[in-house]
């Protein structure tokens, strides 16, 4: 049995049906072989960070069962943004879906293309709150403080409510030896 391992994938979109681009991108995930994704938080709708004269945002984040390495999962999160025709023309400008690997097991991973955890999470409400939903008590390695702590330390949470939509679960994967 290969190792498996939890990573948190932090998910936004400002632009078209910005809910249809993110069950897209959930099910594509899930569809990934050495993916499951096991759980979702709420949807959240939230003022862009960064650059400001850009359309809100709607983030959420997902928890997945992995066994596929976290340069990988990178390369996958790429190909799925790619799928879904993310448009990009700026820096932190709008787009149809972004994908940002924030957690893998508790791992540390400092390469040129790849680093984990994802090195502007602490700061930021969007990403914190909804994965605060699934991993309150996650130690954030390389910090002294799990995801419920750094909650704690935002500045206020402005810019930030929960947004009637809701993203499924896709069905359960069927094991290997069952199909
Ligand atoms: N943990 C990570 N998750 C996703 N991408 C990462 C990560 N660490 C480094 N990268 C690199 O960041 C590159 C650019 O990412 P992207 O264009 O999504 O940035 P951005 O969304 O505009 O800004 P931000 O990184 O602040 O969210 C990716 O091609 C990837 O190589
Ligand atoms: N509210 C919000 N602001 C952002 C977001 C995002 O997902 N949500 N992503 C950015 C680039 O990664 C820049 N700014």
């Amino acid at each position: 049995m290969k190792r498996e391992v939890t990573a948190y994938i932090g998910l936004g979109s400002n632009l078209g049906d910005r809910l249809g681009y993110l069950q897209s991108a959930v099910d594509c995930l899930h569809e990934t072989d050495g993916i499951r994704v096991t759980r979702v938080s709420r949807v959240y709708e939230t003022a862009p960070v960064g650059l400001s004269e850009q359309p809100d945002f709607l983030n959420l984040v997902a928890e997945v069962r992995t066994t596929l390495s976290a340069e990988t999962i990178l390369d996958v999160l790429l190909s799925v943004e790619r799928s879904l025709r993310r448009v990009r023309l700026v820096r932190w400008g709008p787009r149809t879906i972004d994908l940002d690997l924030l957690l893998y097991g508790e791992e540390t991973i400092n390469r040129p293309s790849l680093t984990v955890p994802h090195p502007r999470m602490t700061e930021r409400a969007f990403v914190l709150i909804p994965l605060g939903e699934l991993a309150g008590n996650h130690p954030i390695p390389g910090t002294d403080a799990t995801v419920g702590e750094w909650i704690t330390r935002l500045p206020a949470e402005e810019g930030i409510r929960l947004f009637e939509g809701r993203i499924s679960l896709p069905e359960r994967k069927k094991e290997p030896d069952t199909v």
